[in-house]
Order: C-alpha cells, then structure tokens, then sequence
C-alpha cells in the first residue's frame, strides 16, 4: 500500500517516518509513506503557496494551481483532512486499508480553494469537531491508524483485540512486576489458565464499554457468554 500526502511542512513527517513501528514497517517495505511539498509545484519567483481569501476575511487559502499540479503526481483516492469533513472511525480506517494507493491532502490556515475539493477530492475527513493550526496533524494520525493494518506492520493478534476491532473497548493491560508499591496484578492474569483469563478480559471490556460508552453497546449483537458477564456486571455494580 502506498499513502501519499501532500502537505506544506513535510519535516513535520521526518520523526512519523523514521521512529518506532511506522519506521520499521517502512524500512520493511511493507507499505510505502510518500510525503509531497506542495511548495516543490509553486513554480512563481516567491514559491507562493497561499494566498488571502476572496471576499475578505482573516487567514490564509491555499492555491488551486501547485495543488493541481502535485495531485496530477500521485494515484488513489484523494482525502482531504478538514473540520467539516465526515468523522474519521476505524470503521473508514479499515475500509481505505484496503486501497493500493491514497492520498491525503493537508489542508493549512483555513484550507484549500474549494475548486480543488470540487474538482479533486473523494472525501473530506475530519478526526474530531476541533480546529488545528494545519491538517498535517489529521493525516499523520490517519496515515498511522491505516498503517497498522497492513498486513505486518503488527503482529495480526494485536490488532484483532483492538477496542474498536470487536466493538467493545480494550480490557486493562498489565506487565512486570507482579507487585509495585504494593499494587498487585489481578490473580487470574497470573494464573495461566487461558480460559479464565480470556472471560476475565471479556468481563473487563464490557465491564468498561457500560460504564464509559454505553453506546458503543447499543445495536452490538450480544453473544450467550456476554449476555451472561453483562448481567454478572449490572449485579456487581448494583445498578
Ligand atoms: C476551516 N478551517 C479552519 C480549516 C479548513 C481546512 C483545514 C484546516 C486545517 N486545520 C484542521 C484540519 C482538520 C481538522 C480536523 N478536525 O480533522 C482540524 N483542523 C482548517
């Protein structure tokens, strides 16, 4: 898979690019990370990438002709990271995962000249209802979330537990020491009885889902053994 983003600060992507499983996942060639300057297609004296809106108004508009010109140098489905985009969820993530190539727009200052977005762009996405100084933020935490499922960029396992994987939120994860500071891990975790160990993480995504995003539960087909741990929960919390 290749994602390519166009952006006017590609150093902002050196340290995504180069540090931990993105890193690795690069240098293993198992998808490729292709980070374009849209500066590089400004082909004026003063390389000027925006200009000031028309009709007046604070804030910057990025110009329809270097856009123009770095989009006729990539392939795929073209986003566009903006506030007034649909909500990006895993649920996308997985679905543009699927894609051999994309390319994500990072919008600056107060975005991009709508006759590129008409013209150009598949989709705006926007990741929360905030405002950033740039979309660059927006795509690197998009290019990330759809790297990870390529197919080894982590192990499959991990993954298939992912919170929004399953549709409940994570259980709560422990490691060494089994003791600090007198905070114990629970007993089960230490048990090596897998079965128990798999309920108890069950119990505890569940447990968490009701209590922080009862809505995440809403319209989720409840399997026999979840019915059943629910029903253990409302008990145990008295409600
Ligand atoms: C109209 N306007 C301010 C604007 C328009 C387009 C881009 C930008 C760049 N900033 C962004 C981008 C995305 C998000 C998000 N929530 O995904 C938040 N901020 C700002």
């Amino acid at each position: 898979m290749k994602i390519n983003i166009l952006t006017l600060f590609p150093e902002m992507f050196s340290g995504f690019k180069s540090e931990s499983i993105i890193g690795k996942a690069l240098e293993k060639n198992l998808l490729e990370i292709n980070i374009v300057n849209i500066r590089d297609f400004c082909y004026d004296k003063h390389k000027q990438a925006d200009d000031m809106p028309f009709g007046g108004g604070a804030g910057m508009v990025i110009k329809p002709e270097p856009l123009f010109r770095a989009l006729e140098t990539v392939k795929g489905k073209v986003i566009y990271t903006t506030p007034q985009g649909v909500k990006f969820n895993q649920k996308l993530a997985i679905e543009l995962a699927q894609e051999e190539e994309i390319t994500i727009i990072a919008g600056h200052y107060e975005g991009i000249d709508e006759r590129v977005v008409e013209s150009k762009v598949d989709l705006e996405v926007s990741i929360g209802d905030f405002v950033l100084t740039g979309g660059e933020l927006p795509a690197m935490m998009m290019a990330d979330c759809i790297a990870r499922l390529v197919p080894g960029v982590i192990k499959k396992e991990s993954y298939e537990n992912d919170s929004f994987f399953n549709g409940l939120l994570d259980y709560p994860h422990y490691t060494r020491p089994a003791e600090y500071e007198g905070m114990k891990v629970p007993e089960v975790l230490l048990s090596g009885h897998h079965k128990n160990i798999e309920t108890w993480r069950l119990k505890e995504s569940l447990k968490r889902t009701y209590l922080r995003r009862r809505d995440l539960l809403v319209g989720r087909e409840l399997s026999k053994e979840e019915k059943k741990l629910l029903a253990e929960i409302k008990r145990e919390l008295g409600k």
